[in-house]
């Protein structure tokens, strides 16, 4: 992305309407100029200065225009410039209504209609694929900030990592605030997603849009009601080079929320409040353009909002930016034309000068840096070889010559050694540091022997010198003992001393007048108890190998462990952390499991591993005593309850799993047949072109015949060959894209065997829990998995209502990619979107409705099943 682009782009995007107001609005030849004539406005009086005539021209004017032909003007360059280290923004603007969504996202539901995300996302992925000299990393986040609040809407995806450096995915996020280091803005708490191809980043966008707040009004039946920000991160590395240089790059996609007239869009209470934080923010907003497209203006107020804040570093400055306004050319929205016509040109002042931006990893810098050293050194040790310098070495004092250099000082210090030499700077320095050394440890010495001799007491605190003596006072009356006996020093005369070398203690005898504390005496033995201890302990623990129950410790590990008191048992009540985290599953992280299933999770996932399930495959039987006690009635094994829940409670997604295990081995089976057409069109590429080679071979060496014209004329049988070779590429290539497709058919498959059959066994965990092990546990209720009254039973997937629609959607979808292959990640990212989308309606049904705040996952998000309906094809 070259930086000529000196300000940020604007371009205008008109919504095609029937009712287009010719009158009032020409759109000029050139594309790009638009002109607006209004009507005197009779209500506001006869002295009237209202404008009538305007005229704008902005970068580019789409009328009637494709998504296509909108995203290849408008995004395609900075998608590609994000890749080579370039930040950039694509935001829209507008009125309502006007198409800024439709800009932005598209109609999901339409492949040929998608909008810019979907389409740069494409983008990205096939030129990743085409560079194949770098590994590039794309990670995703999404964003809304509705009525002044922030929401991460993908928070309901378990694989969440937060900007907030907690390596546990199941840490509640922190609060999100708006956050500017040096290498710019960011949201903490705001979660990041690893994208590794098309397909996981679209999941991703669907995603988000499910969790976006939308509300009806008069003007839109499918109104945003808040900014919405799509992220993509790139981390850049060159595989070629061992560079300390990487870029880093984002590409925000801002779909703003629209701007809107109370009077016109007669929204009401809570989409009333909404409009008026929506519009409070936008004016927020063009407060930053005005005051970034002016010269003159020191301060930009991008604190004023979140939405601001957060596009500090997105609007102009070192970041492509672009501008879509959208515009709805109606009679009836000439003002909101206007006033956005008004806003893109301020925009269009606004300076942007894009930059790269390249990081530096701190570990390939050493490292680099270390090697410089090296031919540093080495260039030195030559050059002291050429003007005969001995002695001198550059390296770091080795272990052994610090010591050869201590005792040297020793030696100096107690006088045997008459003076030491100066070889070099190192050994110089060395010395100095063995005197410090030494100095520093005949200080501690001389300490450790005036204790032992003597008591230190501060001499400036009459209260403890006071002390000391009556405690010594008292332990004579009380004891026959001598006082040496209790551990306290008594000089030579037998009266208590202090300490020291003047300073903070004084030597002497204390005054006889000072008054003691009784607890003295308890004092001072507690004090001889702790230097018996201390002295002691150094070969024997206590029985609680003498830790204080609260304070943590260290293992040899470096593992930090939690101490706790030890149960009756002798056992510890805690574990060390690392334990906890292991032994926590998603599940009992959110606090909604009874204790027998807690106890049963490890194992289910176990059965679901081994292929617990399976027709011919039963679950593990149970052993395992319950918190409240077994019940009174033994409960029938697992293996013929399964059997039995099979037949009856689970047979409906019994079914489902063995219809989707069936659907998986056709399709396996598919893709293996492709598999080896693919191999034998290989083979026979390789034969022709043996064969080919072969033909040449002869023909060259019967010397080339030409024709009048120079061209060399070759026979027929080499012609046919190189016709078949050619029809062979081609088929091998369409052979090739089929078995791409039936790849992630398979894994799609695999991926919803999978869920059935994990959830078939949580199902039936559920009801035999339920029905056998303990009738009253509340947690069982809570956990709410299933639909209808009693947990754990699942209502047959045929009763819900919108199933067969979705089967026809979904087979609709199905053909038309097969009609544009391109399509597949964008159609299996979708299927599997509305697939949770009924899913989380039937969920619903069952659960008190209750309208959550947008983006919040609902309690039971982290571990629901994605999926769980049959595949259909
Ligand atoms: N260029 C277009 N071509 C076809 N349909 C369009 C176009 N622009 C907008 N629409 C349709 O107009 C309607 C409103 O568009 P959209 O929801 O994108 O508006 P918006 O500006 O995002 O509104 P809001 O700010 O209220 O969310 C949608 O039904 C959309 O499909």
């Amino acid at each position: 992305m070259s930086s000529r682009n000196k300000k940020v782009r604007v371009w205008g995007r008109f919504r095609p309407t029937a009712n287009f107001a010719h009158e009032n609005i020409e759109l000029l030849p050139d594309n790009k100029g638009v002109n607006v004539h209004m009507r005197r406005d009779p209500k506001k009086g006869v002295v009237n200065n209202q404008i009538l005539d305007w005229s704008f021209k902005l970068d580019g004017i789409f009328s009637n225009a494709d998504q296509d032909t909108v995203y290849n003007t408008v995004a395609s360059d900075i998608v590609r410039g994000s890749l080579d280290g370039y930040n950039g923004t694509l935001m829209c603007y507008g009125q309502t209504g006007a198409g800024k969504t439709f800009t932005i996202t598209g109609a999901t539901e339409s492949y040929r209609h998608r909008g810019l995300i979907p389409r740069a996302i494409s983008q990205l992925f096939k030129q990743i694929e085409e560079r194949l000299e770098y590994s590039i990393t794309v990670r995703v986040s999404y964003m809304e900030i509705y009525n002044e609040g922030m929401f991460d809407l993908l928070s309901s995806l378990p694989e969440a990592t937060w900007n907030n450096n907690s390596k546990d995915p199941y840490a509640t996020p922190d609060p999100m605030v708006v956050t500017e280091n040096q290498d710019g803005v960011f949201v903490k708490g705001l979660s990041c997603h690893l994208a590794q191809n098309e397909e996981e980043a679209l999941n991703l966008l669907f995603e988000g849009e499910t969790n976006r707040s939308i509300a009806a009004h008069q003007l839109n039946k499918q109104s945003s009601r808040s900014h919405c920000i799509f992220t993509v991160y790139l981390e850049s590395r060159s595989r070629t080079q061992s560079n300390a240089k990487y870029t880093v790059s984002k590409v925000n996609f801002v779909d703003l929320a629209g701007s809107e007239r109370l009077s016109k869009s007669k929204s009401e209470g809570k989409t009333k409040e909404e409009a008026m934080y929506i519009n409070k923010s936008l004016s927020f907003l063009e407060q930053v353009v005005i005051a970034l497209a002016s010269r003159t203006r020191d301060h930009v107020p991008f604190r004023q909002s979140k939405l601001t804040h957060y596009l500090k570093d997105s609007i102009g400055g070192n970041c492509n930016t672009l501008l879509v306004a959208n515009m709805w050319g109606e009679p009836a929205q000439l003002e909101e034309t206007v006033s956005t016509l008004r806003f893109a040109t301020r925009m269009m002042c606004v300076a942007s000068e894009p930059a790269v931006n390249e990081v530096y990893d701190p570990a390939l810098l050493v490292k680099k840096l270390q090697r410089e050293i090296q031919h540093l050194k080495s260039e030195l040790a030559m050059h002291d070889t050429l003007t005969n310098r001995s002695m001198v070495w550059y390296d770091p004092l080795s272990e052994q010559q610090k010591y050869e250099i201590r005792t040297q000082v020793k030696r100096y210090l107690d006088g045997s050694l008459d003076e030491i030499d100066i070889v070099n700077i190192r050994q110089i320095v060395g010395t100095f540091e063995s005197f410090r050394e030494l100095y520093l440890d005949m200080e501690k010495d001389m300490e450790a022997r005036l204790k032992e001799k003597y008591m230190l007491i501060d001499k400036n605190d009459p209260a403890s010198i006071a002390a000391a003596q009556q405690d010594l006072t008292l332990m004579l009356d009380a004891h026959e003992n001598p006082a040496s006996e209790a551990g306290v020093p008594i000089a030579d005369d037998g009266s208590l001393v202090g300490d020291l070398e003047g300073g903070n203690f004084g030597l002497g005898t204390a005054p006889k007048t000072s008054k003691a504390d009784s607890s003295a005496v308890v004092q001072l033995k507690k004090k001889e108890r702790e230097r018996d201890r201390k002295r002691g302990s150094r070969g024997a623990t206590s029985p609680v190998a003498g830790k204080t129950a609260s304070s943590p410790s260290h293992s040899a590990k470096g593992e930090r462990k939690i101490e706790s008191p030890t149960t009756p048992g002798g056992e510890r009540a805690d574990k060390p952390e690392k334990d906890l985290e292991g032994s926590a599953s998603p599940v009992s992280s959110a606090g909604n499991l009874s204790r027998s299933e807690k106890v049963q999770r490890p194992r289910l996932a176990e059965d679901a591993e081994s292929g617990v399930g399976e027709e011919g495959e039963e679950p593990a039987e149970e052993e395992e005593e319950h918190a409240d006690g077994p019940p009174t009635d033994t409960p029938p094994s697992r293996t013929s309850a399964f059997e039995d829940f099979k037949a009856e409670k689970g047979s409906e997604i019994n079914r489902v799993l063995i219809g989707n295990k069936e659907e998986l081995a056709k399709r396996k089976k598919a893709y293996s047949d492709l598999a080896k057409d693919v191999n034998n069109i290989k083979v026979s590429i390789d034969q022709t072109r043996q064969k080919l080679e072969q033909l040449r071979q002869i023909r060259e060496a019967e010397g080339p015949i030409l024709n009048e014209d120079g061209d060399i004329i070759i026979s027929e049988e080499e012609f046919m060959e190189i016709q078949r070779l050619k029809d062979l590429k081609i088929s091998y290539r369409s052979k090739y894209d089929q078995l791409h497709n039936g790849k992630s058919e398979v894994v799609y498959c695999q991926n919803m065997v999978d869920q059935c059959r994990l959830k078939l066994i949580q199902e039936f965990d559920n009801w035999y829990s339920e029905s056998f092990l303990s009738a009253t546990d509340e947690s069982q209720t809570s956990l709410g998995v299933g639909i209808g009254g009693r947990p754990g039973v699942i209502v047959p997937i045929t009763s819900l209502a919108t199933e067969d629609e979705q089967e026809k959607f979904e087979r609709l979808q199905l053909e038309l990619m097969m009609n544009n292959p391109d399509s597949a990640a964008f159609y299996n990212a979708q299927m599997r979107t509305s697939r949770r989308k009924i899913y989380g309606s039937a969920m619903s049904q069952a659960q008190p409705a209750y309208r959550h705040q947008p983006g919040t996952p609902t309690k039971n998000v982290l571990n629901r099943p994605p999926n769980m309906l049959q595949v259909q094809y």
